[in-house]
């Protein structure tokens, strides 16, 4: 007796197949997530412990202080820390990024690592920079050049193969912000069109990361990155024209923040 098979076509799955793996492997939704792949990597990679060593130090409060809280996201090149750096003047705050200044010995070591490694080490960056937002806020209003948004657009749009389409729908768990990592009062996310980019780009004429020179080649990716980010939530970003001259992006930037942080 043979027996005989058939194939049919089934209706397309709900997820793309490289979306099920992001929670907890490229994006991490907890402090303790994140620290427990750095502890179990101390023995392959010995600058683990050091950067364990500086999370340990730092008190990891979920609550600002009573100032406001302004994060700048974007791609590489849309004028973050020109902004940030004039913000700072123009209403005299306190500029942190993420990773913060402490981290950036250990980062080359940890941007050549596997994904669920490099993606710990920057979640573990963002715990350490909410431990000086609040310090600072206390005292005055503070300016953040990347925090989450950065970490988990990058790293949902490197592990989403294809295109856009690919991405987990707006509304999607994998946009959701951790619930014990300290929230901005306003996310602003800077865009310039592709061409502006690539003149600032040239213009700056700076090393980029690896995976910034990726997005040159990779239109698709690029797309993703800015994609993800207008899909994450509460704080969800509010989007900001920076094609014009760095004083223009500074007033309406000023103005916005003046709706809606009453600063
Ligand atoms: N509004 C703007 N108009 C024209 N050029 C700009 C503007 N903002 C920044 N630039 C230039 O573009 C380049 C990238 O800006 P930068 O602030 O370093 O971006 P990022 O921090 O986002 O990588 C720099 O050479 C900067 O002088
Ligand atoms: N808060 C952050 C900041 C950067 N990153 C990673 O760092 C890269 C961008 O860093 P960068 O040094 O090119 O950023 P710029 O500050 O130069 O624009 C991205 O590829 C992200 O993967 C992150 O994951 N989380």
């Amino acid at each position: 007796m043979s027996t005989r098979y058939c194939v049919m076509s089934t209706g397309a799955p709900v997820l793309h197949p490289s979306v099920l793996n992001i929670m907890n492997n490229d994006v991490f939704y907890s402090f303790e997530d994140a620290y427990n792949v750095l502890v179990e990597c101390r023995d392959i990679i010995p600058e683990s412990k050091a950067v364990l060593d500086l999370v340990d130090q730092r008190m990891h409060p979920s609550e600002s202080g009573k100032f406001p809280v302004i994060v700048i996201e974007g791609l590489d090149a849309t004028g973050k820390t020109t902004l940030t750096e004039s913000l700072k003047k123009t209403v005299n705050a306190a500029l942190l990024k993420s990773p913060p200044q402490s981290l950036a010995p250990l980062r080359p070591r940890f941007d050549c690592e596997p994904p669920l490694i490099r993606r710990a080490f920057y979640a573990l960056g963002n715990y350490i920079t909410a431990g000086q937002i609040a310090r600072e806020s206390s005292k005055t209003p503070v300016i953040v050049d990347r925090y989450w948004h950065s970490t988990a657009a990058y790293a949902i749009a490197t592990a989403v193969g294809g295109g856009v389409g690919n991405l987990p729908a707006s509304g999607s768990e994998v946009y959701r912000w951790p619930e014990d990592l300290l929230r901005p009062s306003l996310v602003l996310l800077l865009t310039v069109n592709p061409e502006e980019r690539q003149r600032r780009l040239r213009g700056r004429g700076l090393d980029q990361t690896r995976e910034e020179s990726e997005l040159e080649v990779n239109h698709l990716f690029r797309k993703k990155v800015e994609e993800a980010y207008k899909r994450i939530e509460d704080p969800a970003c509010v989007i900001v024209d920076a094609s014009p001259t760095p004083d223009k992006v500074l007033q309406q930037v000023l103005l916005l923040m003046k709706n809606k942080c009453h600063l």
